[in-house]
């Protein structure tokens, strides 16, 4: 079994700063309170069924849209003044859900542009980040989120098993993100029922879209696809679908595009069947 040890690698550097920031977030407020804002929160909305698509769907694969301000591959992407607009503009232009980073030293994000996002559209909204600890599965829920990320090269298996479980427990599906073969099988081997293909290297950062169609393949037909990061064109998203991913999730394209509706509708057109 591969561990989330990964001295030295961007993943585990960005680890590190996510759980100081969580003690902080900890300290100010305790878990026991965390846990009944997430109990009381406004029921999840059912993300496996809105990205579940389909070989003779007709209407073009699935975007998950992102909220993404910088990054540590691109740096500074866009000035994102209001995050509840940009997903308005998204969710307009036919976004199957909306990835919100919450991540704030290297990504910009926050629980607030969650928050604002939660409350400006109807469709999931995935709180995408590095989900390390059971805090944060509360807290997510408490902020509104459908869906959370779980990275297998940050995560054991105990810790993949035990997440997977308190997602559904609180009522959210979980997007399990694999960059390999390996990583896919651990995924498999928990019940993961989402699967992301990030064609992005998390310990590298090198990004090769042809990636997808090499581990594709060893997904299940059971599961929900997901082909992330890398898409520049509608090229890179009409290659995903033609591929069989059920959903495509794009940030950067859309966060520096100008017009994300049109950007999303022309992405959807061109991966029609
Ligand atoms: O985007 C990065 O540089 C990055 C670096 C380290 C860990 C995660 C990172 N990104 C998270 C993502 O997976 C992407 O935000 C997402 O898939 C969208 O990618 P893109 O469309 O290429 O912006």
């Amino acid at each position: 079994m591969t561990t989330g040890s990964l001295s030295g690698t961007v993943l585990d550097r960005i680890v590190e700063g996510v759980r100081e920031d969580l003690a902080e977030r900890r300290r100010a407020v305790p878990l026991t309170k965390v846990q009944r804002a997430a109990t009381e929160a406004t029921p999840a909305l059912d993300a496996h069924a809105a990205l579940q698509g389909g070989r003779d769907d007709t209407s073009g694969v699935r975007i998950i849209a992102e909220v993404k301000r910088s990054s540590p591959s691109a740096g500074a992407l866009a000035e994102i003044s209001s995050p509840a607009d940009l997903a308005r503009s998204y969710q307009a232009g036919g976004a199957a859900a909306i990835s919100v980073l919450t991540e704030q030293r290297r990504f910009g994000g926050s629980l607030a542009d969650l928050d604002a996002v939660r409350a400006a559209v109807s469709i999931p909204v995935l709180r995408k980040d590095f989900m390390v600890d059971e805090y944060q599965f509360h807290e997510a829920r408490a902020h509104g989120a459908d869906l959370v990320l779980l990275i297998v090269a940050a995560l054991d298996d105990a810790q993949l098993r035990d997440f997977l479980a308190l997602s559904h427990e609180l009522g959210m599906h979980a997007l399990v993100e694999t960059h390999t073969v390996e990583e896919i099988e651990r995924a498999m081997a928990v019940g993961a029922r989402i699967v992301g293909v990030n064609v992005r290297n998390l310990k590298t950062l090198d990004v090769d879209v042809d990636h997808y169609s090499v581990l594709a393949p060893h997904l299940d037909d059971s599961v929900v696809r997901i082909a992330e990061s890398g898409v520049r064109s509608e090229r890179e998203v009409a290659d995903y679908a033609a591929r069989g991913a059920d959903a495509v999730l794009v940030g950067e394209a859309l966060v520096k595009h100008g017009d994300a509706t049109a950007a999303i509708r022309d992405f959807r057109a061109a991966s029609r069947p």
